[in-house]
């Protein structure tokens, strides 16, 4: 298990006290009637009691790109969901934790909803979604501020009445005249009853905690199911390949079709007289032609030893241990096509 012993700072790049302040008259005059009141105060479900624990799942849904995971892994407090310029970088539900007062926030990530193309994969995608907003407390619906799309209005329209949804505009930081995003939220408020309107950029550490207080009125009250540490369900045989298809990602930029995926062949943990832990890990990195082989190896291997180098560093660094890690490139071409082929790479 994962614990917060190796919290990072999510960046500080937010925005200034001034642009938070006029953020805030933003949100006032933008906020559904249903939902006024001040950040932070419980109005809803029902007041927390002085020593009641709120706990909750929160689902966050976008199309591809929006940011998804950027917010999870700032929310979080740590890199638990891989990131990358790619569309279509998360492929599983990932359950982040975090555990603050008396509140305890279990986020699901999900895939960015693909509307374009039909293959196994992506029906497979599509049904994580589906799974995923089914059964939460709060939806965070994230799109790019001052946009909405096509892609963004297929996947509002899977959403069930009767789960309250927060509207995250993200991005905030890529506007460059904050006035200009007022008539859009209006706009956004004739589209979907949103219970509230939350502008913001990911990135911004300040938005980040006035999110939580957001989020928190909406969880119910009950017992955490979680310890107060723990950050993710996951094992960390997921997280080493999911560390393995960040780096791919990275170093191959877009050369690299997105039907590349990872699968974990070994991990394994070792006694050892010199380390606390020692990890043995064996990956293999699945492409669909031979040119995309040539690509993930790179000049005399010299690509496919970076993300070998890069992966374990960091693995050590979410581990606390010592990590052997060897990675394997293999082509099964027309797999992302064949439902026994995707679900035999762990996709659902
Ligand atoms: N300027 C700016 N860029 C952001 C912000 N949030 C995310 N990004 C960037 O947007 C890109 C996509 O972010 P992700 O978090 O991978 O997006 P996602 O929605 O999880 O993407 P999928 O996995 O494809 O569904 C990355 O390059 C992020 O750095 C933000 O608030 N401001």
């Amino acid at each position: 298990m994962i614990d917060a012993t190796n919290k990072e700072a999510a960046p500080a790049d937010g925005i200034s006290a001034e642009g938070q302040k006029s953020l805030e008259s933003m949100l006032a005059a933008s906020r559904p009637a249903a939902a006024v009141g001040d950040v932070g105060e419980p109005d809803k479900p029902g007041e927390a009691s002085a020593t009641g624990q709120r706990c909750g799942v929160i689902a966050i849904v976008g199309k591809p790109n929006v940011g998804k995971s950027t917010l999870l892994n700032a929310l979080v407090g740590q890199k638990i969901s891989i990131t990358s310029r790619k569309a279509q970088t998360t492929r599983h539900r990932i359950t982040g934790i975090h555990t603050r007062e008396q509140t305890q926030f279990i986020f699901v990530d999900t895939p960015g909803f693909q509307t374009r193309h039909a293959t196994a994969l992506n029906k497979s995608l599509n049904k994580t979604v589906m799974g995923a907003i089914g059964d939460v407390d709060l939806i965070l619906f994230v799109v790019e501020a001052g946009s909405f799309t096509l892609a963004d209005a297929k996947v509002l329209s899977l959403f069930k009445p009767g789960i309250p949804t927060l509207l995250i505009a993200n991005k905030l930081d890529n506007i460059h005249r904050r006035a200009e995003i007022a008539p859009w939220l209006k706009s956004m408020q004739e589209r979907h009853p949103f219970a509230e309107f939350v502008p913001m950029s990911a990135k911004s550490k300040s938005d980040v905690e006035r999110l939580y207080g957001i989020c928190a009125k909406y969880l119910p009250e009950q017992a955490w199911w979680y310890g107060e540490d723990e950050l993710t369900d996951r094992s960390e045989r997921f997280l080493a390949s999911e560390t393995v298809r960040e780096k791919l990602f990275r170093f191959t930029g877009d050369e690299l079709p997105y039907t590349s995926t990872v699968v974990i062949d070994q991990f394994s943990e070792e006694k050892s007289k010199q380390h606390k832990r020692l990890v043995r890990i064996a990956a293999t990195i699945v492409v669909e032609r031979d040119s995309h082989k040539a690509m993930v190896i790179g000049d005399k291997g010299e690509r496919l030893k970076r993300i070998g180098t890069e992966t374990r560093q960091e693995l050590e660094k979410l581990m606390d241990a010592k990590v052997f890690i060897e990675i394997w490139v293999k082509v099964r071409s027309g797999w992302a096509d064949d439902e026994a082929r995707v679900r035999s790479f762990g996709y659902e």
